[in-house]
């Protein structure tokens, strides 16, 4: 395979499709139905979670995947991709690329992330890797290690950047975070508008992911509940 994802996505959407064990729509059979209304609407890739969504979306869109695996260590708080079990489980999907987090903290059984990078890149050497990062520390981290792609995604989700968000200050971290790395940039994180979207790529990111502000229904509704008892 000749991996085209860079190409594809540049300045396009992307939607994360997910939905975890308790969440009202765990399903990888719904999780490929928003696959296929996101790309009905015109989005270029999916990002979704678990090898069984990631195969059912590619069974019903054929969309190139951004891909990964949650899974909950208890000696660590890295949980996407956290180890090099999921990273290749991932990757033998044929997803395009697999992301995994990049936030600092010691991984499962004290994993070495360039080690398990090292070992996916000679397995699997068409497969591109994008970093998750919360803090302009994991971007440097991300860069040295040689990922292909960087995405703010864990912005905003960590102990240490909790109730940050990307666009705060008029997008002040996001244009930090363009000035430190050469490697494509993919804003992702809490956007949740149209305009949004816009101005992260006006700004330089490579694309954009929207998660649950398209597929997560209980949060969109919370949302206007959250209006009404204000
Ligand atoms: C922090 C974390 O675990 N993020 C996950 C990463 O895959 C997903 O739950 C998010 O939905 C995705 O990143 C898109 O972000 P948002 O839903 O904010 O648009």
């Amino acid at each position: 395979m000749t991996n085209h994802f860079l190409q594809t996505v540049k300045g396009q959407l992307i939607v994360s499709c997910q939905a975890l064990p308790g969440e009202p729509l765990h399903s990888s059979f719904i999780m490929a139905r928003m696959a296929l209304a996101a790309k009905q609407a015109g989005a270029v890739a999916i990002r979704a979670n678990s090898v069984v969504d990631i195969q059912a979306i590619q069974d019903e869109t054929h969309l190139p995947i951004i891909g990964l695996n949650k899974v909950d260590y208890p000696d660590s708080k890295v949980y996407i991709t956290p180890t090099i079990k999921e990273m290749r489980a991932v990757a033998a999907t044929g997803a395009e690329v697999v992301a995994c987090q990049v936030t600092g903290e010691t991984r499962p059984n004290k994993e070495s992330l360039a080690d398990s990078i090292k070992q996916i890149r000679a397995e699997f050497p068409e497969t591109l890797l994008m970093a998750d990062t919360a803090t302009l520390a994991d971007v440097t981290t991300a860069t040295n290690l040689g990922f292909d792609l960087i995405g703010t995604t864990m912005h905003g989700y960590t102990e240490a950047t909790q109730n940050m968000n990307l666009t705060d200050n008029d997008f002040a971290y996001l244009k930090a975070v363009l000035k430190a790395t050469k490697v494509p940039v993919i804003a992702e994180g809490k956007i949740d508008t149209p305009e949004k979207m816009l101005a992260c790529l006006k700004l330089g990111c490579h694309a954009v992911v929207v998660g649950g502000a398209i597929t997560r229904p209980l949060q969109i509704t919370q949302k206007f509940i959250a209006a009404l008892n204000n």
